[in-house]
């Protein structure tokens, strides 16, 4: 036996003890991530070789016991084990294999995570294998089931209320002499609370809850969670501080899942979010949208530069070029407004929903209502060409891209408007013009509401960018630029158009 524990480890040796997982998400992949996050050296066993993605499990092969003894035989004659962390068994044999070496090797930590069913669904756990896992966990410092997994060792349905999970955690507790982590990812509702319970003891050592991180991309959460508590309570041998800092990690790593963009059903955490700003691009302390505008300079050049910017600046634009500009805006907002609802759908916190729900609802009420009263009720034409393609490039990036480079793909619109309206505000009032035939659409734009937006919107697409991976952050760009050269030919449209059909033009400009 060559285990042993030292009371200042920097870098604790954790093994993980699991099944497979090609995509990278779950099991050992997820496990020997998680103990590298947390500042671990991460070996691992591998009792299941399983196929399966972010959709399911297709098919699962044991190896033979003899060959995970050998695995085992061959860590622990060699390394000495700080923790250990023990995932999907699978089938009795295996328990035994491990339960065994388990009792001969007494590591100074046990995290056992009684895996049954994965996330995406399919059984890890084979149903006669359910008593012997029992017969495990005695072994176990702390076992970490979820609650159907909860409700298989406390024998008894799945707990459908947060009181039950205790009730059923506390059981379990005094039942295998271990402490449990009773976790409430799998309660309905806004709230994941997570309980650490010692046995013996009615009250929780520590609570934790916190909103739910509205993402579907949970794969693995269950295997990364216990693999960083192993690798912390070895370092610190403190168990309610190992999982005060796995959660708050996990966290992090739920609330980054999207930008991951793997697989086509839930797909994993991102295991390095917190070290992602020390790679590549976000290194520089330059904002990413800092370097998008930078990089639509000459587009901008190109607005300023534009007949129809000049004379709505100095008012000189026909009426007739303006309404067409107008109709065409108005249906470019419908749209717009539902790439914005799009994005709140895919947004991967409350705030950002909040804001693209906001933006949405109020291009629909304010910007709508502005150009509605200055159609007076005509006709809409049919959309131009570059109306029509700049609304299906905003459907497609908001609704089947990744919500980053959705992000990207709307910002030029209020980036561009916002620089636009205040430039033509000043260029307005140098005109004198009082009362401004257009002052009312250029108020829209240049109002400290909309820079605000535009803020905001900014720092979306910072925060998103961060940590996207390159090929993520090209697409941004990408989507950026398209917009951009969108939004100019958009600009330069109405004059080359002007006069295309005769227009029933509003009996007043006066909007209030
Ligand atoms: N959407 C979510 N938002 C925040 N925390 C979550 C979310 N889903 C899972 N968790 C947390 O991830 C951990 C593991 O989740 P759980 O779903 O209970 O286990 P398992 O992955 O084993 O099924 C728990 O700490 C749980 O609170
Ligand atoms: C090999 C293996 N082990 C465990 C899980 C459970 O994953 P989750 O943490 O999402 O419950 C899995 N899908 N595959």
């Amino acid at each position: 036996m060559t285990t042993a524990h030292s009371d200042s480890l920097t870098v604790p040796r954790v093994l993980s003890i699991a099944g497979t997982d090609p995509t990278g998400g779950a099991g050992q992949a997820a496990d020997l991530k998680s103990i590298a996050a947390m500042g671990g050296y991460g070996m691992n066993v591998i009792t299941a070789v399983v196929a399966q993605n972010t959709t399911g499990v297709t098919d699962i092969h044991t190896p033979p016991v003899e060959i995970l003894r050998a695995q085992l035989e061959a860590v622990s004659s060699d390394v000495v084990l700080d923790s250990v962390k023990v995932g999907m068994l699978g089938s009795v044999d295996v328990i035994e294999t491990v339960r065994d070496w388990l009792a001969d090797v007494k590591p100074p930590v046990t995290v056992v995570d009684p895996v049954m069913v994965a996330t995406a669904g399919g059984r890890l756990l084979r149903a006669e294998a359910e008593t012997a896992l029992l017969s495990l966990l005695p072994l176990a410092d702390l076992i970490t089931p979820n609650l159907p997994e909860l409700a298989v060792l406390a024998d008894a349905p799945t707990a459908n209320t947060w009181e039950e999970a205790l009730e059923q955690g506390r059981l379990v507790a005094d039942r295998f002499g271990a402490r449990v982590l009773v976790k409430g990812g799998h309660l309905v509702g806004s709230r994941t609370p997570d309980a650490l319970l010692e046995p013996g003891r009615v009250e929780p050592v520590i609570t934790l809850d916190d909103p739910r991180v509205e993402t579907s991309n949970t794969h693995g959460t269950g295997c990364s969670l216990s693999s960083a508590i192993a690798t912390l309570v070895a370092r610190t041998g403190d168990w309610a501080g190992a999982v005060r800092a796995a959660r708050s990690w996990l966290r992090g790593a739920l609330e980054h899942a999207d930008s991951l963009n793997v697989g086509h059903g839930n797909g994993p955490v991102h295991h390095f979010h917190h070290v992602q700003h020390l790679l590549g691009e976000s290194e520089s302390t330059e904002r990413f949208t800092d370097s998008l505008w930078r990089g639509c300079a000459g587009v901008r050049g190109q607005i300023d530069d534009l007949e129809f910017i000049a004379q709505l600046a100095d008012g000189s634009l026909p009426s007739e070029t303006f309404e067409w500009y107008m109709d065409q805006d108005m249906q470019y907002l419908d749209v717009y407004s539902r790439a914005l609802a799009a994005l709140a759908a895919a947004a991967p916190c409350e705030t950002d929903r909040e804001f693209f729900a906001g933006g949405a609802a109020e291009v629909v009420t304010v910007e709508s209502a502005l150009h509605r009263s200055r159609l007076g009720g005509t006709q809409p034409l049919p959309p131009s060409e570059v109306t029509r393609t700049y609304t299906d490039f905003l459907l497609a990036a908001t609704g089947s891209e990744p919500y980053a480079v959705g992000a990207a793909a709307v910002l030029p619109c209020y980036w561009l408007y916002a620089a636009v309206g205040s430039a033509l505000t000043e260029k307005a009032r140098t005109a004198g013009l009082d009362p401004h035939p257009y002052g009312d659409w250029l108020a829209t734009y240049d109002s400290p509401d909309f820079q605000l937006a535009t803020e905001r919107a900014r720092d979306i697409v910072d925060r998103v960018a961060k940590t996207a991976d390159p090929a993520t952050r090209k697409r941004m760009r990408d989507a950026f630029m398209r917009a951009c050269e969108l939004e100019l030919r958009f600009f330069a449209e109405p004059v080359r158009r002007a006069g295309a059909r005769p227009f029933a033009v509003a009996s007043t400009h006066r909007v209030v």
